[in-house]
């Protein structure tokens, strides 16, 4: 079934640990490169190999897809814009485009519940039309939520497959920051009001709307939070179905991911449920100035490397980082050691090896 996952392989420890030992032996002093040392670290474990290649093959994968919910004024926008945005993107103009062509990495969109006919995207893996209003009825059927949930992992399986070496998960889709800031609450235990943002920058009674709509949906999501298939099937969408079949399949090709906002952070809760220890994986790119994304980072553990009070979505936020995990491998695998440099390494006394001996992180 598309919901079964193995268990999770951890990236590798002994890696981990050459990794560990090599930051000590580069000309800086011990732990001076601070998370970017640690970034490189789990770079170097997710690869299984000290020092770490240079990641060649980045790739941003944008799942679209439409929401009941945006008729009825949560969004600034109105619906329409999904299927724009998504020939926006495949043209080559969207921020994501421009962020990934600055970062050496291309995109893919994928549409998976646009409400219309999007442009060519590679494959064909739409679900329907739409996911269905949250507030009164389920976003999806059984069917569907499993046929999203594959859609998800074959995409990932075709990335991994076609020689990606890091993934950068986007979301495209008019409303669906509700039913993101729904599943955060729901996953979370928090209050409807303390998860609801303004989006696309809708005014106060848009705000208004939006947390009614928040409060109805997550009414009808309580009972099923111990079931992330049902819970997405019944208050999230085909794209977040998607989006969370993506990240679990990618821990399971043992594939590192960068993470984006809220959209996405909602679909990593749901993923990391359905298949434990997937986030071992992922990393998270930005904290976006959604409030439900920082209750989803705090309960995943994740600490973000960007917090430029990014608000978009399409994976900006991830794509904005990975110049970050660019630099961390390089520096990883291209400093000179002191060795080789004939710089002097630590002071008698000094407790370099101490440190190396600590507890290992990820
Ligand atoms: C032009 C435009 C480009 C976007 N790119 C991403 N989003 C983001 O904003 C939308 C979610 O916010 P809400 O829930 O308030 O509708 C999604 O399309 C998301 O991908 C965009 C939104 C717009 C208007
Ligand atoms: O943080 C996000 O994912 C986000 C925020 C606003 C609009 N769309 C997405």
């Amino acid at each position: 079934m598309s919901t079964d996952f193995d268990p999770v392989v951890p990236p590798d420890a002994q890696a981990h640990r050459e990794a560990v030992a090599r930051q000590l032996q580069l000309t800086k002093p011990a732990g001076s490169l601070g998370r970017l040392e640690d970034l490189g670290v789990w770079l170097a474990a997710c690869q299984g190999v000290c020092p770490p290649k240079p990641l060649v093959r980045p790739r941003v994968v944008v799942f679209a897809g439409d929401h009941g919910v945006a008729a009825h004024g949560v969004s600034a926008y109105p619906s329409e814009v999904t299927v724009q945005m998504v020939a926006n993107i495949l043209a080559g103009g969207a921020a994501v485009n421009v962020l990934a062509e600055n970062a050496g990495a291309t995109v893919r969109v994928v549409d998976v519940a646009v409400d219309g006919d999007s442009p060519a995207v590679v494959g064909h893996h739409k679900v329907r039309r739409s996911s269905g209003r949250i507030d009164r009825e389920d976003a999806l059927s059984q069917l569907e939520v499993e046929a999203a949930i594959a859609a998800g992992r074959a995409v990932a399986d075709e990335e991994v497959d076609t020689g990606a070496d890091v993934l950068v998960v986007g979301d495209l889709g008019i409303g669906n920051t509700t039913p993101s800031a729904v599943l955060v609450a729901a996953l979370t235990g928090t209050e409807p009001v303390a998860v609801v943002g303004r989006g696309t920058g809708v005014d106060d009674n848009g705000w208004m709307r939006k947390a009614a709509v928040v409060r109805d949906a997550l009414r009808r999501g309580a009972p099923l939070v111990h079931d992330p298939v049902a819970l997405v099937r019944t208050v999230g969408g085909a794209d977040l179905a998607a989006m969370a079949g993506f990240l679990a399949q990618a821990a399971q090709r043992r594939t590192p991911v960068v993470l984006d906002g809220l959209v996405v952070g909602a679909a990593a809760l749901l993923a990391e449920d359905m298949a434990p220890g997937s986030k071992q994986w992922w990393v998270a790119g930005h904290r976006s100035a959604e409030p439900a994304h920082t209750l989803a980072l705090a309960h995943l553990g994740l600490v973000p490397l960007l917090e430029l009070d990014m608000r978009l979505g399409e994976g900006s936020g991830a794509v904005a980082a990975l110049p970050l995990l660019q630099a961390a491998v390089r520096v990883l695998a291209e400093m000179a050691t002191f060795a080789d440099a004939g710089v002097a390494g630590p002071a008698d006394g000094a407790d370099a090896e101490d440190e190396a001996a600590g507890p290992e992180a990820g």
